[in-house]
């Protein structure tokens, strides 16, 4: 089934499919002022088929999947018999345009488990829907995976928070969604989930305190905390106005990603991890002195001075999960 934006899927109606238009009949009325609802550029088939690229690819079905944030695609390297695949050679998938997204999916062990993971995640300023840029986590979970470790970079708001601590999500602010944008807009597709998703408690909270004890082992408890996070369109980093606002709302730590990519993982009743690492500190007042506006380079630079205890704590993290029986079991319907 075709999967671009001017068929949907949909190749009911005469002059509504790309063979139609292949042949010149042109876009109707209705396509050219009509947009296409986000859920109908991936309909559950697509999803099925890359899944199933995916899965007899590599010869594995994995139980975790990672995204990896911007500067933190390390978090793929220690992925032990690794089956890589470029994002142009996966059928229907986008492509990365953003420096520190490598662009590959590796399919592979760490710590017993199998795990996919994405070197490279989609935004929503590289001018994809959300929609689209949360669709891996579909095909997440129609390869197996029951659980979502999802990372980013972002600036601390929390003035506790220094460059380099990490930031175990426990919530978030959808600003995003404040402004009308969701990646389950459209019709909505049961196979993956209910129309009305409740979205408390989305941020397992046995996950966070296994990561909290491990945190407490490695000796970084003091650079750990649990706090809000808000994903706001970019590219622009925030202003100081923008800053003031986010935290009055509570938020701790401000990114460009996750949000969509937890709401999607939610909806397909996935269990989920994430955390920001803290790469800038968001200054909050006018006559600041300190040179503390944000930038990319910088960001990357700490996320590669970090990648260490990142890729620890996720390891471990994995170790204490696959330790667990398989959700489902009476086992584990107790625990994690
Ligand atoms: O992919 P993440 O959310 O880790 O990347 C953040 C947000 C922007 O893409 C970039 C800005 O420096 O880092
Ligand atoms: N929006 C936003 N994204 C980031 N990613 C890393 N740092 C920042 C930041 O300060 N703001």
């Amino acid at each position: 089934m075709c999967s671009r934006d001017c068929c949907s899927g949909q190749t009911g109606k005469p002059g509504n499919s790309c063979a139609d238009k292949k042949k010149g009949k042109g876009l109707s009325d209705e396509e050219k002022i009509v947009p296409t609802p986000q859920s109908l550029l991936y309909p559950y088939e697509v999803i099925q088929e890359i899944a199933d690229f995916i899965v007899k690819g590599s010869g594995m079905r994995p139980r975790i999947g990672i995204i990896c944030g911007s500067g933190l695609g390390s978090l793929a390297d220690i992925i032990q018999d690794a089956k890589v695949f470029e994002y142009e050679k996966i059928p229907n998938f986008p492509v990365s345009t953003v420096e520190g997204h490598a662009g590959k999916l590796v399919v592979g062990n760490l710590e017993g488990a199998c795990v996919m993971a994405m070197q490279g995640r989609f935004h929503f300023y590289e001018g994809y829907p959300l929609a689209k840029c949360s669709m891996p986590v579909r095909v997440m979970k129609l390869c197996g995976v029951e659980y979502l470790f999802a990372t980013n970079a972002a600036g601390g708001i929390n003035p506790k928070y220094m460059v380099g601590d990490i930031m175990l999500m426990h919530d978030h602010v959808n600003m995003l969604g404040f402004a009308g944008n969701s990646p389950l807009q459209g019709p909505n597709d049961p196979r993956f989930g209910p129309r009305f998703p409740a979205l408390v408690n989305s941020y397992n909270k046995d996950l966070i305190n296994k990561a909290l004890e491990i945190g407490k082992a490695m000796g970084i408890e003091s650079n750990m905390h649990v706090g809000v996070y808000s994903c706001l369109g970019g590219p622009t980093y925030e202003t100081i106005a923008e800053l003031k606002a986010l935290r009055l709302m509570g938020v701790d730590a401000v990114g460009m990603s996750t949000v969509h990519e937890v709401i999607t993982a939610r909806h397909c009743d996935m269990k989920v991890f994430a955390f920001s690492l803290i790469t800038n500190k968001c200054s909050i007042e006018y006559d600041d002195k300190r040179d503390q506006e944000a930038n990319h380079e910088e960001v990357m630079a700490v996320a590669k001075n970090r990648q260490k205890a990142c890729c620890e704590l996720v390891s471990r993290l994995i170790r204490e999960i696959h330790a667990m029986p398989p959700s489902g079991t009476q086992a584990a319907k107790t625990g994690v």
